[in-house]
């Protein structure tokens, strides 16, 4: 079952940098509506249980450390297609491969630095959004 919703998060690095605007108006200009919105940070025991499918990746310590290290913005959108149009979005994990007009392209600045996290399944985008969202902040 599609769900036509999918989670994102805008990374620490992007946040930093000032991005958060640029990259929420992108999002919706692409015809995402966003259903779920927060400004928060991940502890080092959060990021280390929202990545525990790459616990065994020999980049996972950096992830989790990177991850916890600053603000992040979480949300929930939802657009017909809304896993594969967001990844489309986005742009490949690693910004030199990233397609022109993307926001990794526009704004990652390394494969581990990326700018955003977008869930590569219907089935992730909902566990994603549990992890962060209750019931009651999913609109
Ligand atoms: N080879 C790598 N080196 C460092 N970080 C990586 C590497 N591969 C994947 N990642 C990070 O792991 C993250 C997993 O979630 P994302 O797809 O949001 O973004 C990915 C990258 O930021």
């Amino acid at each position: 079952m599609t769900t036509n919703r999918t989670f994102t998060m805008i990374k620490p690095d992007a946040v930093a940098n000032g991005h958060i605007g640029n990259i929420l108006a992108m999002i919706t200009n692409a015809g995402f509506k966003i259903v779920s919105l927060k400004l928060t940070q991940l502890t080092v025991a959060d990021a280390k249980a929202f990545y525990a499918v790459h616990a065994e990746r020999p980049f996972y310590g950096e992830l989790v450390k990177f991850m916890s290290s600053g603000p992040i913005v979480a949300a929930i959108l939802e657009k017909e297609n809304a896993v594969a149009d967001f990844r489309t979005l986005i742009g490949a994990t690693n910004p030199a491969e990233a397609a022109e007009g993307t926001i990794r392209k526009l704004y990652a600045t390394s494969m581990g630095e990326n700018a955003v996290h977008g869930s590569d399944s219907d089935e992730n985008a909902m566990i994603e959004s549990n992890f962060h969202f209750a019931g009651r902040e999913q609109f």
